[in-house]
């Protein structure tokens, strides 16, 4: 078996609503889940051993992780079950890390996929994902990237989304990493449970159907993270008063936030305007079939 690439792409949630909360203090949650074509890359090779190296433009991020936290050989763990597979495996890192884009999970998810690859181990998308929501709530859905998915329970069911149009997106993190339990913590009253809160559309054809449908949704983890760390709110409005910015909101817990074009001109000029020192921006296009051909 030769080396296997994965790409992981980052998260991004149009929305999220939170349902309820379990008795283990997880949180019920809706949300319609987009992938963008910005994102890190993971190699996995034979070798004899297990081993693990960062490298690219973020590698520094994960400085304070150690290799044994890092969600990539988690999985590798997870995977191998005690086995004692070999792999040299190497984690390109672009994205920033605690944003609220599932970088880890991305990560965790694409090492899922590219060691079930190398080693042969014919494991199911369904089987990967149910193994890995054991190490985040957020891997199920990024198992089964790049496609627009409805993410329900605590992450782990996952339905086809409606269509989407052709969308380009600008992801702006303002350099303030937030850690997800602290802002669910942070939730003013647990909301009563209920079932779902979205009437979804079977598509939504156009940039001005899929804006109005958006106009209608919320982040609920908006408030908490703008109250933990107030350059969320900075970020929403430089995001909103670039040109053709369809929507401006929040992603996850934060403090990554997107804005929505319909043109990639668009989105290229946007992320030219918001970009300040210290933020990370990147313009992207939204990833619909295809992750390869569309991730370069
Ligand atoms: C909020 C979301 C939305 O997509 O994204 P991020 O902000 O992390 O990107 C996810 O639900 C995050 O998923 P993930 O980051 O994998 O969460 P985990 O590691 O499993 O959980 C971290 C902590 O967040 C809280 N948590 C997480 C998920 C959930 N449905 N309910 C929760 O209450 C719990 O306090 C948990 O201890
Ligand atoms: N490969 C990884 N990339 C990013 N973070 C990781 C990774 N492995 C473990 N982590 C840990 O997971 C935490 C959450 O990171 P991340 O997934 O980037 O954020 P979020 O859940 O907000 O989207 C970080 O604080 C980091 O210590």
């Amino acid at each position: 078996m030769t080396a296997v690439t994965e790409f992981a792409p980052a998260k991004i949630n149009l929305t999220l609503h939170v349902l309820g909360k379990r008795g283990d203090g997880y949180h019920l949650l809706e949300s319609l889940v987009v992938f963008a074509g910005a994102g890190d890359r993971l190699t996995v090779e034979p070798a004899d051993g297990l081993s693990f190296e960062v490298t690219g433009p973020n590698a520094a991020a994960l400085a304070d992780t150690p290799d044994t936290d890092n969600l990539v050989l988690k999985a590798a763990q997870l995977l191998d079950d005690g086995a004692g597979r070999g792999a040299r495996i190497i984690l390109d890192k672009h994205l920033p890390v605690a944003a609220g884009i599932g970088g880890g999970s991305a990560d965790c998810a694409a090492a899922l996929r590219a060691l079930n690859a190398l080693w042969g181990l014919g494991h199911t998308p369904a089987a990967l994902a149910e193994m890995g929501l054991a190490l985040g709530a957020d891997v199920p859905v990024c198992v089964h990237a790049p496609t627009p998915k409805i993410m329900s329970g605590i992450g782990e069911r996952i339905a086809a989304a409606p269509g989407l149009p052709d969308l380009w997106c600008v992801l702006a993190n303002p350099g303030a990493p937030v850690p997800t339990g602290p802002v669910f913590k942070a939730l003013d009253a647990p909301p009563a449970t209920r079932d779902s809160d979205t009437f979804w559309p079977g598509s939504l054809p156009s940039p001005q159907a899929l804006t109005r449908f958006l106009g209608t949704c919320r982040n609920d983890l908006e408030p908490a993270a703008r109250a933990l760390v107030p350059e969320v709110s900075a970020t929403l409005q430089a995001l909103a008063a670039t040109k053709g910015c369809l929507l401006a909101r929040m992603s996850g817990s934060g403090a990554t936030c997107f804005g929505l074009y319909a043109t990639e001109t668009a989105a290229a000029a946007a992320a030219k305007a918001v970009r300040r020192d210290g933020w990370w921006v990147e313009a992207a296009k939204v990833l619909g079939e295809g992750i390869k051909a569309q991730a370069g």
